[in-house]
């Protein structure tokens, strides 16, 4: 069988449909493209102490609509790093404006966004070797530098002012998008000083005044507004505003979607300001997507959405230390080496490493980077007891001098062959909007591309969308959200293979399996 060689990807701009699949369970259309999908899987069934297994089929009918809309993307937190580093980053890919570092020239990129410079294998050729498209091809998704940018701030500084405030960018590409970024201004927002940290009110000089009631009309009435002026079809809103404590559950307060829009009418003070976004959002049929570990989605926020059908999706964008985490725990345990203990330590001296040196800010955080190794544990039985599962500690600092270059320091001690230790230490050091801003790229784009697949099992009358919560987002997401009831997935290769299995089940592609028989079996 020929070699594998590197193969070269199409050049130039790639056709409507760079390819097409010939089956008898696809149809294109002008509007639509429908797949008929063999969903298989294997039911198991518990005897004494044996199991029987029976292999599963159901078939799931995909309609996707061809047509990308014009998207609008509403940021709340535009103004800071994350927000003002992907806006410039945008200006400067839309203009291919290029900058010198004392590298050389440096040209724009979307590197670490997996819709835009990822690729998924589309099959093998008529030598046998594989054939791979950019991952944006499988399906058709908005092109982030078609989208129309906005949002909202505490802060009133311009994103201009803003982007120079972040320090991420080199000066020589700064100067270039200053001028266009300086005409963008935050639109004023919603401010509970006790939901971030004290040390942020010097930030707070573009805020609502008004009820809580008052805050949910404008903020709807701005989405309203930004769709309008921009001609957009769609519009997405996005939480990059900083991290929030935690809300309570209250039983009759935000337990229930009549329950919680009640408390915004009475003003009651446990409704977070990113909550108050989320049920705007819903309310105004946008999906909204939470990139902070804070508990947004409290029940009756859930329950809004699933009533409404319109999608939300969160927690934390997973950009370093925890992605790492999600790779490597999932090497370690899959290869059957016991993690006992991971001590994950950062500093950082950006602002949202500022406002995480508050407690409360800091346990929202806490909790999410804790939670991801999880699944994978429970998934091992053989290594872990029931209940038993690694020392796993989480230290974050605030240290100035460094701005948004976050230094990560991880260390993983595992118990490996009869009693042996096995101990792993990571540096891992880089702008920490370099590494966000690419998510948000990915979650708006998924997100969009959602809003256009709808799914119809045989014994279904209509074409439904998926359920409200998105966990296909979850690849983004360090604590990623769920439909109540069903599993959390935290391994990186499982999340990227969930949302490429399924937008390739949406062509009527099989999923992508490895097994290469081709080359295996002669
Ligand atoms: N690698 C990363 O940067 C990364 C990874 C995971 C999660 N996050 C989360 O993303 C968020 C943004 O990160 P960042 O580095 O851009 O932080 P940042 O502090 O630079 O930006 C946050 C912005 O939100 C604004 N803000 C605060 N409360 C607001 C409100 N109620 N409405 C509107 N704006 C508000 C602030 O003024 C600030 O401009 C943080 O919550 C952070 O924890 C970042
Ligand atoms: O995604 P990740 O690198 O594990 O986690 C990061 C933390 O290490 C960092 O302290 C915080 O400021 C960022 O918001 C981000 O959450």
């Amino acid at each position: 069988m020929a070699p594998q060689t590197q193969q070269s990807l199409p050049t130039g701009d790639a056709p409507a449909d760079l390819f097409q699949v010939q089956s008898e369970n696809v149809t294109y259309t002008d509007e639509h493209i429908l797949s008929r999908y063999v969903y298989r899987d294997s039911k198991v069934v518990r005897g004494d102490g044996r199991y029987t297994v029976v292999p599963t089929e159901k078939v799931y009918n995909f309609k996707t609509t061809r047509t990308v809309p014009r998207v609008g993307l509403m940021m709340v937190g535009w103004g800071g790093n994350n927000g003002s580093t992907l806006t410039a980053s945008i200006i400067a890919n839309r203009r291919n404006v290029t900058w010198r570092t004392k590298e050389g020239v440096q040209t724009p990129n979307y590197y670490g966004s997996v819709t835009q410079s990822s690729t998924l294998k589309l099959g093998i050729d008529e030598k046998g070797q594989d054939v791979f498209i950019p991952f944006n091809q499988i399906l058709p998704m908005v092109h982030p530098n078609d989208f129309v940018l906005g949002g909202w701030d505490i802060s009133g500084a311009n994103l201009a002012e803003s982007m120079e405030r972040a320090q991420v960018l080199e000066y020589d590409l700064q100067r270039q998008v200053r001028d266009e970024m300086a005409e963008m201004k935050p639109l004023p927002s919603i401010y509970y000083p006790d939901y971030i940290a004290a040390n942020q009110s010097d930030r707070a000089d573009n805020v609502l005044k008004g009820s809580k009631q008052d805050h949910l009309e404008q903020i709807r009435k701005d989405i309203r507004d930004f769709k309008a002026a921009h001609g957009l079809e769609r519009v997405i809103v996005l939480w990059t505003a900083n991290t929030e404590r935690f809300s309570s559950i209250l039983p009759g307060v935000n337990d229930t979607a009549d329950n919680i829009l009640k408390a915004v009418q009475e003003g009651h003070e446990e409704v977070a300001p990113s909550t108050v976004f989320a049920l705007a959002c819903i309310l105004e049929k946008v999906p909204f997507v939470n990139g902070s570990p804070q508990n947004t989605f409290v029940p009756g926020v859930i329950d809004l959405a699933s009533r409404e059908k319109v999608y939300i999706g969160g927690d934390d964008f997973k950009s370093g230390q925890t992605k790492v985490k999600s790779v490597l725990v999932d090497f370690l345990v899959n290869a059957g080496i016991k993690p006992l203990a991971i001590t994950s330590y950062n500093h950082l001296g950006n602002n949202d490493g500022k406002n995480l040196s508050a407690p409360q800010q800091f346990r929202s955080k806490e909790i999410s980077k804790s939670n991801v190794v999880d699944d994978m544990v429970a998934a091992n039985p053989i290594l872990y007891k029931k209940g038993e599962h690694p020392d796993h500690i989480v230290v974050i600092k605030y240290a100035p001098a460094v701005g948004d270059s976050k230094r990560a320091l991880d260390e993983y001690v595992s118990e490996i062959f009869m009693g042996g230790r096995n101990t792993i230490s990571l540096y891992n050091v880089c702008e920490d909007s370099l590494l966000a801003s690419p998510l948000i790229i990915d979650l708006a784009i998924v997100t969009e591309l959602m809003t256009r697949i709808e799914y119809k099992t045989d014994d279904m009358e209509e074409y439904a969308p998926f359920h409200a919560v998105l966990s296909v987002l979850s690849y983004m997401l360090k604590a990623p959200m769920v439909p109540p009831g069903t599993p959390v997935v935290n391994a990186l290769a499982k999340q990227r293979a969930a949302m490429e299995n399924i937008f390739r089940a949406c062509v009527g592609l099989p999923p992508q399996n490895d097994m290469m028989l081709e080359h295996r079996a002669f």
